[in-house]
């Protein structure tokens, strides 16, 4: 397989991202880059349940093989970041001693004490997270530690709440891995350790030092330490594979597995991020990303570890309100056609003469708010406004918003400043062109909208050379260059007529 300028059939290391992307093995290759499930680990493991849970092992659809492999879409579940695995006490020595005979949903379907796992869409843990930051001194003492304020999908939190609702089934937990982790311990055949980066969307961990916090640990359940395992470098490599996939798929006995990590720091990795820019993932999330020397925790937004420098760091924005929420007012105002969406941005003018729209049906992470919010050009609130305006006040309210909370943060748009789109919603010109628009700065795409993909390709190889002390730019510089889409608009960031 050749992608990205690379020939990746010479890799022979794994690394993945807790995401729905993949590139899979083909064929006469050896490589391997992958987004959690899709089509190579069977989406029946991971079957994912109206994005709050999802259940490992034990959907009973079909167990994968290679002809599988071909015809399988790569869209069935899995999660980003947060999600979490809850292996059952004797676990550990039933992945140790898979046989290649058997499918590994046969081997492993007993081996979990929790068969819902909470994934990034849960936000039932606001009790949990009051609790922790009062256990640390609020929550600027806990975002100063760990990156982040508490947040609902966040790990710890999650830990938290299934420890104080079925302590018996956490008592039986012997281990527990974030999806990225336990994707990563299925080809290793033992326990994959945490990487810091993912590791960073935990409110666990310490992330200038790299140590779990045993504030916060101990604020969330007992012995829990020994259950997550050390955490390790992101380029790490955490083994080899097991000779289960060696055997039974034909993988190369040397092949190594390079730690897993979660997708928008996949992501990051995949669109090859510099000072200044800006990566926009409109995926089922609309997530903000950038590269960080210095961390800058806040009361809003993320820091996590960087994924490909261990000495840097990310800042990532969260918006629960992304596709889904543009799927509605597609289907509401544009009959379920997304070219005619884009009619509708195309026959309204910048700036909507006025009209402005905030949209969250379910409750948004950035701010904490929920319901529609529509107000005309003389700042009169209004339930409905017509079709098209309310197609351009949902986008146009949406890249504002980033804009506005990435720059509390201390972002700011300088003339070098690229945005780097990705995800579902990258495919559609209008809608980058009012991402254009708005933050005055020229948007750009990679070749693959799978940048946590592709970013895992390079993490594999990065892992496999970390030992010779390459820096990541080192190993992507024959990549191929973002793809200019959208230029801002002459005028675009002039203060409206209408005002
Ligand atoms: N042409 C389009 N215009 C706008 N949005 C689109 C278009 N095509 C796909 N999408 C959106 O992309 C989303 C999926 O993005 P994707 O990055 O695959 O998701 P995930 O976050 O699950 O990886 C869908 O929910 C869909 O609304
Ligand atoms: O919670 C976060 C980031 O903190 C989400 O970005 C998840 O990582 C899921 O991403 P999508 O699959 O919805 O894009």
């Amino acid at each position: 397989m050749k992608a990205s300028g690379f020939d990746f059939s010479q890799v022979l290391a794994l690394s993945g991202a807790g995401q729905r992307h993949l590139c899979g093995p083909r064929p006469g290759t050896h490589c391997v880059s992958l987004g959690l499930c899709s089509t190579f680990l069977p989406p029946a493991y991971l079957l994912q349940d109206s994005h709050k849970h999802f259940h490992p092992f034990n959907s009973g659809r079909p167990e994968f093989s290679p002809a599988q492999d071909k015809t399988q879409p790569p869209e069935h579940g899995c999660q980003g970041q947060h999600g979490s695995v809850y292996w059952k006490t004797g676990a550990s020595q039933v992945l140790t001693s898979l046989s290649p005979d058997l499918p590994l949903r046969e081997q492993l379907q007993a081996c979990f004490s929790i068969s819902n796992c909470p994934v990034w869409m849960d936000s039932s843990t606001a009790a949990q997270c009051r609790q922790l930051e009062a256990a640390v001194g609020g929550a600027q003492a806990l975002s100063l530690l760990t990156g982040s304020r508490a947040y609902e999908r966040f790990t710890g939190n999650q830990i938290a709440k299934i420890y104080q609702q079925n302590p018996e089934a956490y008592s039986h937990t012997e281990r527990i891995s974030l999806v990225s982790s336990f994707a990563a311990s299925l080809f290793l055949g033992s326990y994959s350790p945490v990487d810091y980066s993912d590791g960073s969307g935990m409110n666990l961990l310490q992330i200038q030092d790299k140590v779990w916090s045993q504030a916060c640990l101990g604020a969330c359940a007992p012995r829990l330490e020994e259950k997550l395992g050390r955490p390790v470098p992101s380029c790490s490599i955490v083994g080899a594979i097991s000779s289960y996939f060696v055997q039974r798929y034909g993988f190369p006995p040397e092949c190594k597995v390079v730690a897993f990590t979660g997708d928008n720091p996949a992501s990051l990795a995949g669109m090859r991020l510099e000072e200044g820019d800006i990566a926009v993932s409109l995926g089922t999330s609309d997530t903000l990303f950038l590269w960080l020397q210095e961390p800058t925790p806040a009361l809003e937004g993320h820091i996590f570890c960087n994924p490909v420098d261990p000495q840097h760091y990310m800042a990532l924005l969260c918006f629960k309100n992304g596709s889904l929420m543009r799927e509605k007012i597609r289907d509401e105002s544009a009959s379920g056609s997304w070219s005619k969406f884009s009619k509708a941005l195309q026959s309204t003018g910048m700036g909507n003469s006025g009209n402005l729209g905030f949209y969250f049906d379910v409750m948004e992470i950035t701010p904490e708010i929920i319901g529609r919010h529509r107000f005309t050009a003389e700042n009169h609130e209004v339930s409905a406004f017509p079709q098209d305006v309310e197609i351009r006040a949902l986008i146009e309210g949406q890249f504002m918003a980033k804009k506005i909370h990435a720059e509390a943060l201390g972002y700011r748009v300088m003339p070098k400043t690229k945005i780097l789109a990705t995800g579902g919603a990258s495919h559609n010109r209008d809608i980058l062109q009012v991402l254009a628009d708005v933050f005055g700065a020229p948007v750009y795409v990679i070749d693959t909208a799978n940048s946590a993909c592709v970013g895992s390709a390079y993490r594999a190889f990065h892992g496999l050379a970390a030992g010779t002390d390459m820096p990541f730019a080192e190993i992507v510089k024959l990549a191929p260059n973002p793809r200019l889409v959208a230029t801002p608009t002459p005028g675009a960031s002039q203060p409206p007529r209408f005002l």
